[in-house]
Formats: structure tokens, sequence, C-alpha cells
């Protein structure tokens, strides 16, 4: 391509420049964009620029010639039609306060390719976003889905969801972030995809506990499935239809990170299973996994709206070394006597769990003095 044909195609940026913002940043230039990435490394940014590689990141992947990169954010951020976020989420909320000044007079959508929730707040990220860079929310957009990198680098069919309150943005993004290997769909529903792509994180840091204590199976597809449970009852109590978790965002996402030794999260949960303690493991990884760090306040968003998440709840006991790993498989239904409805954590199948939920709701509420539940929005 010349340098003209390159310089006619629309910009986007793609700020963070690990394993997903590279990938996603060649799913862009597949698909026809000129992609700037930034990365935070300067050597890191002219491997990219100059070697159309990221060996740390995407071993064995050539990378667009076509793809660039930079370590200075204006640079990577000029002119964008379209932005791109793919950096730890608990990092999010820093960087957008450099990236703020930097886009006041553009009206590019802002795209969140992250699965985590901020620890401090319990926020997801478009909620992070719409606070930091004072956005409307109709121009921020997320993408979930199963979407392991490397798969996705190797150009392995794959398809994912952009959601955005607004369609029109949604469909925007979605045009955009597609080539012949990656498929997007869309949905409205932002609040369902990213909490379906923070949760699944943490059934997966539990297949990988019980894989590491060496369980089978049968341990496993009984976590898969009442972690979906925990998953979905989370996350229609917060406003989320049922349909996204059933949908790529949710059980398409738990299938492929809880059976991929890809996955970082399962790879965390794999290391605690094998008695390694939490400060080890965390050391070990040299990649994000986000689950780690979303345990806490996940944990405390279920307990401020009355969702029980036994599984979730368990996870938090292995990591903080309170619950030996060999314990977790057992302890997966609750300790009731009674014996439990599949449906939902509560026991009861459908209206039973909501009923369930409100009564939690409104006795949380009488404990906080009135104050009710934390909304949708920041
Ligand atoms: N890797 C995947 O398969 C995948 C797929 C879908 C979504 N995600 C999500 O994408 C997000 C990013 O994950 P990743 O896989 O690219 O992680 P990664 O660990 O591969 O890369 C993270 C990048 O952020 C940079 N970084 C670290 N701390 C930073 C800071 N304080 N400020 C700025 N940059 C910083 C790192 O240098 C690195 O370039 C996560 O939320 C993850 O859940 C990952
Ligand atoms: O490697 P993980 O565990 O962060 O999972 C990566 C993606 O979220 C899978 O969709």
């Amino acid at each position: 391509m010349s340098r003209r044909q390159d310089a006619a195609r629309p910009r986007v940026a793609v700020v963070g420049a690990g394993s997903w913002g590279t990938t996603f940043g060649k799913i862009l230039a597949d698909g026809g964009a000129h992609v700037t990435m930034w990365a935070r490394r300067p050597e890191l940014a002219s491997e990219i620029q100059e070697g159309k590689r990221n060996s740390e990141y995407l071993p064995g992947i050539n990378l667009p010639r076509d793809m660039h990169a930079t370590h200075h954010l204006s640079e990577a951020l000029e002119g964008a039609e379209q932005i791109y976020l793919s950096i730890p989420s608990q990092a999010v909320r820093q960087n957008l306060k450099a990236v703020r000044p930097l886009i006041a007079q553009s009206d590019a959508p802002i795209v969140s390719l992250m699965k985590g929730v901020e620890r401090r707040t319990g926020l997801r990220m478009s909620q992070v976003i719409e606070q930091e860079l004072h956005c409307d929310p109709a121009r921020i957009a997320v993408a979930s889905g199963p979407n392991l990198a490397l798969e996705i680098a190797r150009e392995q069919p794959t398809a994912a969801v952009i959601s955005s309150t607004s369609q029109e943005t949604a469909e925007a993004v979605a045009r955009r972030a597609r080539n012949q290997y990656f498929r997007t769909f869309v949905n409205t529903d932002v609040i369902g995809t990213e909490f379906g792509g923070v949760l699944k994180n943490l059934i997966a840091v539990a297949i990988g506990i019980v894989d590491g204590v060496g369980y089978g199976e049968n341990t496993k597809a009984s976590i898969i499935t009442r972690g979906l449970v925990e998953m979905t009852d989370f996350a229609v109590a917060f406003g989320a239809q049922h349909e996204t978790l059933q949908g790529l965002a949710g059980l398409g996402d738990l299938i492929a990170t809880c059976q991929s030794p890809l996955s970082r999260n399962n790879t965390a949960g794999r290391l605690l299973g094998q008695g390694y303690r939490f400060d080890d493991v965390v050391k070990q990884m040299n990649q994000t996994a986000e689950g780690l760090a979303s345990v806490a306040p996940i944990l405390q968003l279920a307990r401020d709206v009355g969702v029980q998440m036994p599984i979730v709840e368990q996870v938090k006991m292995v990591l903080d070394g309170t619950m030996n790993p060999r314990d977790i498989a057992p302890h997966l239904t609750t300790d009731d006597d009674t014996p439990q409805g599949e449906r939902t954590t509560n026991g009861q199948a459908g209206g039973g769990g909501a009923l369930w939920r409100s009564i939690q709701r409104a006795l949380d509420q009488f404990r906080n003095g009135g104050r009710g539940a934390p909304g949708d929005r920041p």
C-alpha cells in the first residue's frame, strides 16, 4: 500500500499495546483502518512501528505493515475517528486524565476493550470513561465476547459484541472493527455486555483452581453452569438483559475463558489450585488477570443488591488464603439444608429469586439508613 493510500484510510487510535490492544489494532488494520497504537514503553512502540512485531505479548505474530505505533499519546490520538482503550482496568482512570485534554475538540466514539471493574469504586469501565472524559454515554461503546487475543492474532474466526446505549455508535464501531476473521454483532445492553466480561473472569479463576487441584470435568461443568447462573443473577439485578448473558458476551466468553490454557484468569486460578500463594501468583503473571482485582468489588456490589454468589465468594476465600483450594468444589452449592431449585442461587425459579433480592435490598436499604442500592450511572 502506498503512503497516500494509507493516509486515505479512516484513522483510529488504540491506547495500550499489550496482547489485546495489539490484537485489536491488527483487527482494525486488517479491516481497512489506519491504526496508530499508543504503547507506554518507547521500545515496544518502536518494535511495532519498525519491526511489525510485539514479541513480548504476541510471539510469532506478524503485524500488518500499515499498523503504526508511538509512545506519544498526542500522536496516537491525533485525527482519530474512533479511540479504543486496552489497558488494565485499575490504570484506566489515571490514563484517561492524560487523554482528556488531547481529545477536547473530538467527538470520536470511545471504545472500551477492558473486562474489569475499578477496585476502589466498583465502577464498570464505561462508567469510568464517562466520569473522566465528561462525555455523553451515547459516545461510549464496549467490545466483548469470546476473544482470546492470541487465537485472533492467528486469524482464527471469532465473533464479538459491540455494545453502546446508542445503536448508531454501536453500529459505527462494529462496522470498523470487523474483517474476514472477526465478526461483530451489536446490542444496546452495555451493563450486560460489560458485566459478562467481568464476571466470566471470576468463574474462570474458579475453574483454574479446581483444575490445579486435579478435579475433572464434572466439577468444571458444574462450576461453569452454576457460574452462569451467578453471572446472570448479578447482571440482571443491575439492569442487564437476561439474553445478553446467554450470548457471546456471557456464555460465549465463559466457555472460551474457562476452557483455554491461554486465559490468564484461568492460569492464575490453576496456580492457586496448585498451592501457590496469591502474592506468588501475582508475581508469576506478567500479563493482566483482571479477575484477581475484580473479586472484592463484585462481591461488594452483589451484597448491595442481595445477590448470592457462592462460587465467587469461595474464589475470594482461596485468594485470601482462608480456604484450601481442595475445599472449593464440595461447597459450590449453598449450605442450606433445604434442596435448592436450579435456576437461581436463591433456590427459586424466576420471580422467587427476584422476590428474595427485593427483600434483601429492602433490608440493606434499611441497614444503610434508607440509601438505595447503587444504580447504573456513576
Ligand atoms: N488478552 C486477551 O485475550 C483479552 C481479550 C479481551 C479483553 N481483554 C481485556 O483487555 C484489557 C487489557 O488486557 P491485555 O490482555 O491487553 O493485557 P496485557 O497485560 O497483555 O497488556 C496490558 C498493557 O497495558 C500496559 N499497562 C500496564 N499498566 C499500565 C499503566 N498503568 N498505564 C498504561 N499502560 C499500562 C502494559 O504495558 C501492556 O502494554 C484487560 O481488561 C483484559 O481483560 C484481554
Ligand atoms: O486471558 P483472559 O483470562 O484475560 O481472557 C481473555 C479474554 O477475555 C477471553 O475472551
